[in-house]
């Protein structure tokens, strides 16, 4: 880590959730801890089941813990119990999520699968669309702007999907399984693009994966065992 990177944007203090009760209850998230900067990009890595997608939620704010504490981007927001009312804004200021399988809307162009994300936050369209055309040149599929996104290759909609995440310029970024379906080479160029963006948006990136391919590509890897987070590792 340089000293740069001293902005701690996501802490969590035993953080717990569990589902279920009795003789079905599963403790997913069991007393994590953890700091992530700034212009980190962290791995988050697992057996099915081990909790990683409970604490990817539970930072995003779409999943209430049970109890614990919540630091993001240097609000309090969960102290064994939300802080904020409006979660959703909360969602909208400071997350951007990523998901495996896009998510992107089918029946919306690219640049409005970008734009919606700013009009819903209150953007006018006209002042959405730009930005949105400047998000996807960013990421170099400009070239796609007016594609369906059937029309898309999956390296093209993963990359539409990073810009959507980093419409609203937020600090911390989820990924989940952000290059699962791409081949070594596009992959290792999502892996570039998250760097860049986590050092020229001041972001912390956070990313479940179970992908061999990255692991040398993450600043950090945390490893999760039945709700618990094994000790971190520096990449090698
Ligand atoms: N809504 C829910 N209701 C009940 N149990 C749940 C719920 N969500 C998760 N669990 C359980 O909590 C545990 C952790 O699940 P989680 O999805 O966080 O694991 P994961 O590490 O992301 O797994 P995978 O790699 O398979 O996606 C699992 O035992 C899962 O069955």
């Amino acid at each position: 880590m340089n000293e740069n990177t001293t902005t701690a944007l996501v802490e969590l203090k035993q953080l717990s959730k569990h589902f279920g009760e009795g003789a079905t209850r599963v403790d997913a998230l069991r007393d994590v801890s953890l700091t992530i900067h700034a212009r980190e990009v962290v791995g988050l890595l697992g057996p099915s089941g081990s909790g990683k997608s409970t604490l990817l939620n539970a930072i995003g704010c779409i999943l209430e813990p049970d109890s614990g504490w919540m630091r993001l981007d240097g609000d309090v927001v969960y102290d064994n119990r939300w802080l904020r009312r409006d979660l959703r804004r909360l969602r909208l200021e400071k997350i951007g999520f990523i998901f495996q399988k896009h998510n992107l809307l089918p029946f919306l162009n690219c640049t409005d699968n970008v734009a919606i994300v700013l009009t819903l936050a209150g953007w006018p369209k006209k002042a959405a669309v730009e930005r949105a055309r400047e998000l996807l040149a960013y990421l170099q599929v400009d070239h796609r702007m007016e594609a369906m996104p059937g029309q898309l290759s999956g390296g093209e909609a993963q990359r539409v999907a990073i810009a959507r995440a980093l419409a609203n310029r937020p600090r911390i970024i989820l990924a989940d399984e952000p290059t699962a379906a791409l081949d070594s080479e596009r992959a290792g160029r999502v892996m570039d693009l998250l760097h860049k963006v986590a050092i020229e948006q001041d972001a912390a990136i956070i990313a479940v994966t179970h992908d061999e391919k990255i692991l040398g590509r993450l600043d950090r890897i945390y490893r999760m065992v039945d709700g618990r987070l094994t000790d971190q590792e520096d990449d090698g």
